[in-house]
C-alpha cells in the first residue's frame, strides 16, 4: 500500500487536485500500483476548522506519508489571520526538510501555438528550475514597525552546497549545464552562493557552469529559453522567475513541482497560487496538478505509470481540449476526464500523440 495525503487547500486548490486524484485513482486500478488516499485540513480551510494553517494532525500525517499532493493555500479572506494560510506552507515545507524544489518547465512540442513568445524562440525551451526551498529571506527574521520593516536573507555555505549538487545531479541527466543565478553584485548572501555553487561544480567536470545576475536572466529566459538548461536559485529568485518561466509554455496552470529533502515523503503541488478569483467556477486549468501527481508517480519508483499519465496528458493539450487560460472552453472537470479517456486506452495513444505532434509540426512550426 502506498499512502498518499492529499490536502487540497483553498481557493482553486480543490478543483484542480480532485482531478490530479481521479487520475491516480483510475491508473492505480487499471496498474494495481496499490495508491490510498486521505485528504487532511490544510491552509485557510484549517484557519477556518481549527484555528491554525496547519493542524498537528495534518502535519502528522503528512510526516507518516508515501508522498503528499497539495493544491495551493492563500486567499484575501485570510488576510488577517494571526496566522496566514501562507505561513501554513512554509511551515510544512521546513518540517519535511524540503530544501530542493524542482520545476520543469518546457514548452510540448507542437504547441508552440499557444505560447505568448513567437514560435523561434519558444521552440524547445525545456528548462529546469532548482529552486532552495528552505532558507533565504522566507525564512529571516522579520521585524514590523509603524514606519519601517525588515526581512533578513541567511544562507548557510551547507545549505547552499546541498542544493546546488541537486541541480548538477540533474544536470548530469539532461544536457549538461547549470545557470546559477544570484544577485552577487550587491549581496552578501549571493557572495557566498557564487563561490559554493563554484566550489560544488569541481566534482562534475562534465557539467558547464555559468553564473548571471537575477535581472539579466529574467530578461534572457523570455529572449533566449534554450540557451538554459538547469537553473539554479536561491528561494525568493526561484519563486519569481518559475513564474515568469510559465509564460513560456502558455500558461502558469500548466506547471507542476515537486519539493524533496533527504530521504522522507515528497511534497507535489501546482506552482501556481489559489487562483481565488476563479475559484469555485470550475474553469482552472488542472493541468499542473496533474504534472504534478506525474512527478510524484517518478519519486514513488512508479515511472511508468508516470510515463502513461504524462502522455495523456499531453495528448489531451496537443487534441486541442484546453481550458480558459489557454484559450480554449473546456471545463476543469471536462479537461481531467479527456485526460482520463486517454490514459484508459494506453499505449496506443502515445503513438496517437507522435503523429499529433508531427501534424502539428506542419502547422505550427
Ligand atoms: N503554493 C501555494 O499555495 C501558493 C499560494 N499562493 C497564494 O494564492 C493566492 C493568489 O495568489 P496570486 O498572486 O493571485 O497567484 P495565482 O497563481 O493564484 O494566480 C495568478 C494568475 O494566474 C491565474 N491562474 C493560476 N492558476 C491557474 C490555473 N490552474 N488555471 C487557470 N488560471 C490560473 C489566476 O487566475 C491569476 O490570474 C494568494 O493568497 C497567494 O499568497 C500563491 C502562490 C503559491
Ligand atoms: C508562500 C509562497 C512562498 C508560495 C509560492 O509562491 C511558491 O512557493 O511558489
Ligand atoms: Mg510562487
Amino acid at each position: 500500500m502506498i499512502n498518499i495525503v492529499v490536502l487540497p487547500g483553498d481557493g482553486i486548490g480543490p478543483e484542480v487536485t480532485a482531478e490530479a486524484v481521479a487520475c491516480l485513482r483510475q491508473l492505480s486500478t487499471e496498474r494495481d500500483l496499490g495508491l490510498r488516499f486521505t485528504e487532511h485540513d490544510f491552509g485557510g480551510v484549517a484557519i477556518d476548522k481549527h484555528g491554525h494553517p496547519l493542524p498537528e494532525a495534518t502535519l502528522e500525517a503528512c510526516r507518516n506519508a508515501d508522498a503528499v499532493l497539495l493544491g495551493a493555500v492563500g486567499g484575501d479572506k485570510w488576510n488577517d489571520a494571526a496566522v496566514r494560510p501562507e505561513a501554513g506552507l512554509l511551515r510544512i515545507r521546513e518540517e519535511l526538510g524540503l530544501f530542493a524544489n524542482l520545476r520543469p518547465a518546457k514548452v510540448l512540442e507542437g504547441m508552440q501555438d499557444i505560447s505568448p513568445l513567437r514560435p523561434d524562440i519558444s521552440r524547445d525551451a525545456d528548462i529546469l528550475v532548482v529552486r532552495e526551498l528552505i532558507g533565504g529571506i522566507y525564512f529571516g527574521e522579520r521585524t514590523r514597525g509603524d514606519h519601517s520593516a525588515s526581512d533578513l536573507c541567511t544562507y548557510s555555505r551547507d545549505e547552499i552546497e546541498r542544493i546546488a549538487h541537486v541541480a548538477f545531479r540533474a544536470a548530469t541527466h539532461r544536457r549538461q549545464k547549470v545557470t546559477s543565478v544570484d544577485k552577487a553584485n550587491v549581496l552578501a548572501t549571493s557572495k557566498l552562493w557564487r563561490e559554493t555553487v563554484t566550489e560544488v561544480a569541481k566534482s562534475y567536470p562534465g557539467i558547464e557552469l555559468e553564473h548571471m545576475y537575477v535581472d539579466a536572466c529574467a530578461m534572457a529566459v523570455m529572449t533566449h529559453p534554450r540557451r538554459f538548461d538547469v537553473i539554479l536559485t536561491e528561494n525568493l529568485f526561484g519563486d519569481i522567475l518559475s513564474d515568469e518561466l510559465s509564460v513560456i509554455g502558455g500558461s502558469i496552470g500548466l506547471l507542476g513541482s515537486a519539493s524533496v529533502g533527504s530521504g522522507g515523503p515528497g511534497l507535489f503541488e501546482p506552482i501556481h497560487g489559489s487562483a481565488p478569483q476563479i475559484a469555485g467556477l470550475n474553469v482552472a486549468n488542472p493541468a499542473g496538478a496533474i504534472a504534478s501527481a506525474v512527478m510524484m508517480l517518478d519519486e514513488l519508483g512508479l515511472s511508468d505509470s508516470g510515463r502513461l499519465l504524462s502522455s495523456a496528458l499531453d495528448v489531451t493539450l496537443l487534441e486541442g481540449c484546453r481550458t480558459g487560460d489557454l484559450g480554449g472552453s473546456a471545463t476543469c472537470t471536462e479537461f481531467g476526464a479527456r485526460v482520463r479517456e486517454n490514459l484508459r486506452s494506453g499505449l496506443t495513444r502515445v503513438d496517437a500523440y507522435r503523429e499529433l505532434i508531427a501534424m502539428n509540426r506542419g502547422c505550427c512550426g
